[in-house]
């Protein structure tokens, strides 16, 4: 029999692909999301959708009470760098207390297994690479602040209420379920691949590349992308492993690519250019970000299925090609 489980944040990208998996092997799903960047369409049919914001507790209990859930997906959250750094005290506000009302109501529902969304701005300036879980935590955005709030006081409903959680790092997410079902459509969109990808269909405008003087070979940053669908079975794998305990795990590919890399693979993989300039950095970003998910690996067998950037760009050169318009559901 299937397993029953929440998702909050699963009509956007990352928890979409998670709730598709979910559903293609049989288990019962229920979406949360206000749809503020989320897509109805990014729900499959088989999935109940509840159209509500997660801070708000009294409809959190009603979800809870109508449905008895083996696990919370948490992804709903603001996740803009550069948007939290203009607004530090929403973020941390908003991404706290909302998190802490989803873990609240799970742990009054008795429902005591969670699963994070984190992320790799945890880490801030990284003194050494690749980033396994034993490095400082110093986050240099209020966005990565946020998560670390959320990460400690799950910490804290372990110990005082036998929450089990995991606290998924995800580097940079990306790609598309290759099935072309469903992929990234975000507005604003910030992300280097949708963007690099939209300037060489002519849906964007041209890509600027924030900065060429990094102490990197080509003088742009470093990232490690990881592919949506395999960070969807990281997280099947993890709900295993909270049989053990609560656990965090970083999670990417280990392998760095550049913002020229990935402008040559898209490139590659288009057949056509990406029109792009070049311009100062942007304030925040270190120079490389890469992960070691050997942790991971060992703990609970995962292994990437897209681990070359080249097949990672070509599922989502195949999603933003046929969907020139995303989900198709914006005015
Ligand atoms: N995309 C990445 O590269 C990346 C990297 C690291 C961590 N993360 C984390 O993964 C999670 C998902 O990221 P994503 O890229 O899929 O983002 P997304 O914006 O596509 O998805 C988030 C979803 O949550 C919903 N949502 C947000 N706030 C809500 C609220 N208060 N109430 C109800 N619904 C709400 C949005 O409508 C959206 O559908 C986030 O927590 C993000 O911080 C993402
Ligand atoms: O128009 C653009 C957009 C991005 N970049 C560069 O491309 C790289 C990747 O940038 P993204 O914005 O795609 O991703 P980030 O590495 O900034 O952000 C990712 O990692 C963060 C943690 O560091 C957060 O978790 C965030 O949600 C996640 O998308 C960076 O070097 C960035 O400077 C450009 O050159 N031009």
């Amino acid at each position: 029999m299937g397993g029953r489980y929440l998702v909050t944040g699963g009509a956007g990208y990352v928890g979409s692909h998670i709730v598709k998996t979910l559903v293609e092997r049989g288990d019962d799903v229920v979406v949360l999301d206000d749809l503020r960047q989320g897509h109805r369409a990014a729900v499959p049919p088989s999935a109940e959708l509840v159209v509500a914001e997660i801070g708000d507790r009294r409809r959190l209990g009603e979800v809870f009470a109508a449905w008895r859930f083996d696990a919370v997906f948490h992804f709903a959250a603001l996740s803009l760098v550069g948007e939290s750094m203009r607004d530090p005290l929403r973020y941390c506000s908003e991404n706290l207390s909302n998190s802490l009302a989803v873990a609240d109501a799970a742990v009054k529902a008795g429902c005591l297994r969670f699963v994070l969304s984190s992320t790799a701005a945890l880490f801030g300036f990284p003194k050494s690479i690749p980033i396994d879980e034993t490095a400082e935590i110093a986050p240099v955005s209020a966005y990565g602040e946020s998560k670390l709030m959320v990460e400690r006081a799950l910490a804290w409903a372990d110990q005082v209420h036998g929450l089990r959680s995991a606290a998924l790092r995800y580097f940079n997410a990306a790609g598309a379920d290759p099935s072309g079902a469903i992929g990234e459509d975000h507005e604003p969109e910030t992300h280097l691949i949708p963007l690099a990808i939209g300037a060489a269909l002519g849906t964007r405008p041209p890509l600027t590349v924030f900065g060429t003087d990094y102490p990197t070979d080509d003088g742009t940053c470093i990232r490690d992308y990881v592919h949506v669908m395999d960070l969807a079975d990281a997280h099947l794998r993890v709900l295993d492993r909270l049989e053990q305990g609560s656990c965090r795990f970083n999670i990417g590919n280990g392998t760095g690519y550049s913002v020229k890399q990935v402008i040559d693979s898209v490139e590659r993989i288009g057949g056509r250019p990406v029109p792009h300039s070049f311009g100062p950095r942007r304030a925040g970003d270190p120079a490389v970000l890469v992960a070691s998910s050997a942790r991971l690996r060992e703990e609970t067998g995962w292994a990437p299925r897209f681990a070359a950037l080249d097949d990672i760009v070509r599922t989502a050169w195949a999603w933003h090609a046929a969907h020139p318009k995303g989900f198709g559901d914006r005015g």
